[in-house]
């Protein structure tokens, strides 16, 4: 979210009554009213059964109607119970926060960096909190108990929660569709699209950042320093860093000594639960690393772009004051990366999957012939429907984040991340007519090296973690139920549009002059 454009969503939480899915029930009454009317009148003689018919079907749509102005009053007053619990509470969690730190909001820090936002966000925060917001996600609320007893102990680790929302055309909001086709007296319609730009809005303050970042950088070690500092002095943030940063940490002051960071594997697995904002240092890869340490939950990802290209790296880092004091506040668009999730088959356990559990991945899969010479003989099935047999050098199954990365390459569509769906890519197929294909997100892909196979396949995970598949053993890929989410610095579909731009240069030609022929 750029500081410029953190408004952009300002005036987005005010639903058309007819767009929140209720005819408004002033005009329902009346129409009741008038349907009363007309059957209050005398029948004309001569009536024949198509009149009474009609007042049959007339009195049915006026306790229709009835029905619907009750519901809606009842659904207005469980409303109205819901946001009163919802006051209680957050005045609960308020007061829990003020008695348990010493700073005045709840999260402290510098009360200039906090005067330039305040006045933006409490507008924003009216807006959500408004009587039409919509309902979104609830997300972890209590961190599991530290299970590293050498952590350093701090002041509050209840983890901050937070809403999504969805917004659409910059102006309104609407209540997220689930159902988005609907079939009524034999027609099919479907409902307004519902992948609308995402919003997340704190429902209490951020309290704990992660900062990853990448090795053997100086720009990336400098900033590092400079950030941790300021977060903990400005904003009064815990910090968690890698073991190999607080060593570093270390080594240049004893001033980084409240840096926290955990010792093992298991404690990286609870690290969803304390971690409420995650901040990358580095390019997409970075990126990348942060997504794979969480295998389920993931806390939203603010990008902060050192890499070479920077297709998910949105923040430049000579701005990363003004963006974070922004994003602490909230709220923020996010993109919501979907993932894959990868179940090795070994041909001697048959259905049983690998005891190490499934593999995540934010960009692809990608099955290939590693460094055998011979050509990759790849079954691939979808929901156990033959697709094709993939000879070449090998299959990219690709999430739509992932479009822009392997896949691409190999000749994939670039695809907006906010699209569900699987990329099929083949690596240089040997045949004339193999074209990529998008799966919807809701299938299952297996692909087998078959019993028969001159050779051995090798899967590797966003470009790591290569793994030996033989004759006969077969991955098994789905949509992950964990995306990533991850901070836009405009919106999702303006940081897409610009990537593909500044990191590509997609399209990029000398416009035609003026000067030439043209139609008479
Ligand atoms: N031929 C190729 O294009 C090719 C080959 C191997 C791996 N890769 C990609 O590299 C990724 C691993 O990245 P890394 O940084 O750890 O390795 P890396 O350091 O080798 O970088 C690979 C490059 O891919 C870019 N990249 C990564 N994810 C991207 C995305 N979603 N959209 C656009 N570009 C992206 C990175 O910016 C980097 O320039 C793999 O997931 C794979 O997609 C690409
Ligand atoms: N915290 C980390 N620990 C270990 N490895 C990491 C970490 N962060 C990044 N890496 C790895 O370092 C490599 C390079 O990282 P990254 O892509 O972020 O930088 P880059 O290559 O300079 O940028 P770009 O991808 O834009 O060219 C990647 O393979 C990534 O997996």
């Amino acid at each position: 979210m750029s500081p410029s454009n953190s408004t952009s969503t300002k005036g987005n939480a005010s639903v058309s009554p007819a767009e929140n899915g209720f005819i408004d029930s002033f005009s329902m009454l009346n129409s009741e009213k008038s349907v009363e009317e007309i059957i209050q009148q005398p029948l004309l003689h001569g009536i024949d059964d198509h009149l009474i018919e009609f007042s049959e079907a007339l009195r049915t749509v006026a306790k229709a109607l009835r029905r619907v102005t009750e519901g809606k009053a009842s659904a207005q007053a469980e409303a109205a119970e819901w946001k009163r619990k919802y006051e209680l509470e957050r005045q609960r969690n308020l007061q829990l926060e003020q008695n348990g730190g010493d700073c005045t909001d709840g999260r402290g820090g510098n009360p200039e960096d906090r005067t330039v936002i305040s006045d933006e966000n409490s507008d924003q925060c009216e807006l959500c909190c408004g009587k039409d917001d919509i309902s979104a996600q609830e997300v972890l609320r209590d961190g599991e108990p530290d299970s590293n007893p050498s952590s350093v102990p701090n002041k509050m680790m209840r983890k901050a929660s937070f809403k999504l929302s969805w917004y659409c055309k910059g102006e309104k909001c609407d209540r997220h569709k689930h159902d988005i086709v609907s079939f009524e007296k034999g027609n099919i319609t479907t409902a307004e699209r519902s992948s609308k730009q995402i919003s997340l809005k704190w429902e209490s303050p951020p309290q704990t950042v992660l900062i990853l970042t990448k090795p053997n950088s100086t720009s990336v070690r400098i900033l590092c320093l400079e950030m941790i500092r300021w977060l903990n002095e400005q904003k009064k943030l815990n910090i968690y860093v890698e073991p190999r940063v607080k060593s570093e940490l270390l080594t240049e002051s004893s001033y980084y000594s409240f840096v926290q960071t955990w010792q093992d594997d298991k404690d990286v697995l609870l690290l969803h639960t304390k971690v409420d904002l995650v901040v990358t240092l580095g390019g997409d890869g970075t990126v990348l690393w942060a997504a794979s340490m969480f295998k389920g939950p993931v806390p939203p990802i603010v990008p902060f772009s050192l890499g070479s290209l920077g297709f998910m790296t949105p923040f430049h880092s000579e701005h990363y004051r003004q963006y974070l004091s922004s994003i602490l506040c909230g709220p923020i668009s996010i993109t919501l990366r979907h993932r894959l999730q990868c179940h090795i088959i070994r041909d001697e356990a048959k259905s049983e999957y690998e005891n190490e559990g499934p593999m995540l991945v934010l960009n692809e899969v990608t099955i290939d012939r590693g460094i055998s010479s011979f050509l990759t003989n790849l079954e691939c099935y979808c929901d156990n429907s033959f697709v094709t047999c993939v000879q070449g050098d090998g299959l990219i199954l690709s999430t739509t984040s992932g479009s822009t990365a392997y896949s691409l390459a190999a000749g994939g569509s670039m695809v907006h991340p906010q699209v569900p769906g699987i990329l099929f890519t083949p690596i240089c197929p040997h045949s004339l007519s193999f074209r990529p294909l998008i799966l919807p997100e809701h299938v299952t892909v297996r692909v087998v090296v078959p019993p028969s196979s001159r050779c051995q396949a090798w899967v590797s995970f966003d470009g790591k973690g290569r793994k030996q598949l033989g004759p006969g053993d077969a991955l098994v890929c789905s949509m992950a139920p964990w995306p990533v989410p991850t901070a836009c610095q405009s919106d999702s579909t303006t940081d897409f549009l610009r990537s593909i731009h500044d990191g590509l240069h997609w399209n990029l030609r000398k416009t035609q002059s003026f000067d030439g022929p043209r139609d008479p």
